[in-house]
């Protein structure tokens, strides 16, 4: 009934050689492009030095689209958009309010026509059908804006390992995202689109195929931890501490995905509570949400000796060392824990730098970490904690900012549930903190990663 017209020819891991503007790119349209089209804007530049670390964090997509360990990018200007992005936009703006009907027939198609690669996702698909079309749509949003592209899907392609995804997964993806493309974008859809929607896709495919391959040759597509304790701090909250099967490089502030042996395939981020620590553990802090399966299970099922998986770590929500301006930390909730590692971080090199650590709770009882900051603040006198709780204060925490400051010498860190970084934004944006001086990891992913 639809087809997509696009023979997927064998792809190459072999940085730029097929690659976006390279011949013989391995999603070959039939239709090769018009001469008066110009080659899609991003090639797969590698070199990590040049990559600018967005400020909301990251990881994306399950096989080829899995929980987002890489910072969502804002959304790219419009002026000077190439002919492809156009096109690209274009498709995506009819396709979005059918979003929902695109993805369930994307993975429809893709299980009929590739029985094969059912296996590498989750038995129930539920979250994992909002991340693979959020993240292919995010990367073609930002198809002019190479050096946020390239570092978001490098890490995109590095995350994907985990998931077992590998080169020659990526046609059929390809494939049937088009056909799905094709069949809902009615108005827009025609040869030209096709073209555009081609190019981007294998620009999008190399430079993951490419991260995936030079990662290979330093780290493991996953980790294996051993649960070596389990503390129970509420009837809902616990702290899990692991040992890595072998050494876990990360930054404070970063976090990671794990997957429970009771949940094969289903993925979900949590924050790195410490610094890394010299004896190689690492510490989350888990909360039951209600429904959440990953969540209650580490919660109300997890025992020292069970085993998890790990992802690769992830997140720019770091400690920028080169710099003296003060850190002003909101952590809500559980979002406190990647609040400590930088308060940690901080400690740890030894400069003096103003921390003033706002950490948010609903109850006296939510505050479940409050005498470790408390510990904290009385042994760094350049540490402030100030615990605001919504049933005594009468505010939230957000608001609760704006009664202290002046706050123009400080960098902004934030990490809670959705709702408040996005008021914590806002507010913080209100009393006059440029948006570069923020940084909290993508809403998007925090909702995906509930559960
Ligand atoms: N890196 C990150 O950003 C991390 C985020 N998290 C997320 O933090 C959340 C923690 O959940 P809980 O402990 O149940 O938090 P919670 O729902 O109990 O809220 C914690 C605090 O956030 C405030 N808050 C909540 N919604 C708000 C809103 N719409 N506007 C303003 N303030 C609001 C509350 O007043 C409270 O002070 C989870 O969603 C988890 O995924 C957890 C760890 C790391």
């Amino acid at each position: 009934m639809f087809e997509a017209r696009h023979s997927m020819d064998a792809p190459t891991t072999a940085s730029t050689a097929s690659g976006p503007d390279g011949e013989g790119g391995w999603f070959t349209p039939h239709n090769p492009p018009s001469p008066s089209t110009p080659p899609a804007p991003v090639s797969g530049d590698h070199d990590e030095g040049r990559i600018p670390q967005p400020r909301a964090s990251d990881e994306a997509a399950a096989p080829i689209a899995g929980p987002g360990a890489e910072p969502r990018p804002a959304p790219a200007p419009r002026k000077d958009a190439s002919p492809d992005a156009v096109l690209v936009r274009r498709t995506m703006e009819e396709v979005g309010p059918v979003a929902d009907k695109v993805t369930s027939y994307f993975y429809a198609l893709l299980f009929v026509r590739h029985p094969d690669l059912r296996p590498l996702f989750p038995a129930a698909m539920d979250t994992q059908r909002d991340r693979l079309l959020r993240a292919l749509l995010t990367a073609a949003e930002h198809i002019d804006d190479k050096d946020v592209l390239v570092a978001y899907l490098k890490n995109l392609g590095r995350g994907h390992r985990k998931y077992g995804t590998r080169a020659e997964h990526y046609p059929a993806v390809g494939e049937c995202l088009i056909a799905s493309l094709a069949r809902y974008a009615t108005t827009t859809w025609n040869e030209e689109a096709e073209t555009a929607w081609v190019r981007a896709y294998t620009t999008i495919s190399q430079v993951m195929i490419d991260a995936a391959a030079a990662d290979e040759l330093t780290s493991p597509a996953w980790w294996l931890g051993e649960i070596v304790a389990h503390e129970r701090r509420t009837s809902d909250i616990a702290v899990v501490t692991v040992r890595p099967d072998q050494p876990y490089p990360f930054l404070a502030g970063q976090y990671t995905t794990l997957e429970t042996p009771w949940w094969p395939r289903v993925w979900r981020h949590y924050s790195f509570a410490s610094t890394p620590r010299s004896d190689g553990l690492l510490a989350f802090h888990v909360k039951a949400v209600p429904a959440g399966w990953v969540s209650g299970a580490l919660v109300h099922r997890a025992r020292p000796g069970d085993v998890l998986r790990l992802g690769p770590p992830a997140g720019s929500m770091t400690v920028d060392h080169s710099t003296d301006s003060g850190l002003l930390c909101l952590g809500g909730g559980t979002g406190i824990a990647p609040i400590k590692a930088l308060v940690e971080d901080v400690a740890e090199h030894g400069r003096r730098r103003a921390v003033e650590v706002f950490y948010g709770a609903r109850t006296g009882d939510d505050l479940y970490d409050i005498d470790t900051l408390l510990r904290l603040q009385q042994n760094h006198p350049w540490l402030a904690v100030r615990p605001v709780v919504d049933q005594q204060a009468h505010l939230q925490l957000p608001d609760a900012v704006r009664e202290y400051g002046p706050w123009n010498e400080y960098d902004a860190y934030l990490s809670g549930p959705p709702g408040m970084i996005r008021s914590g934004v806002d507010a913080l944006r209100g009393i006059g903190i440029p948006a570069s001086r923020i940084r909290h990891d993508a809403v998007e992913d925090l909702v995906a990663a509930a559960g």
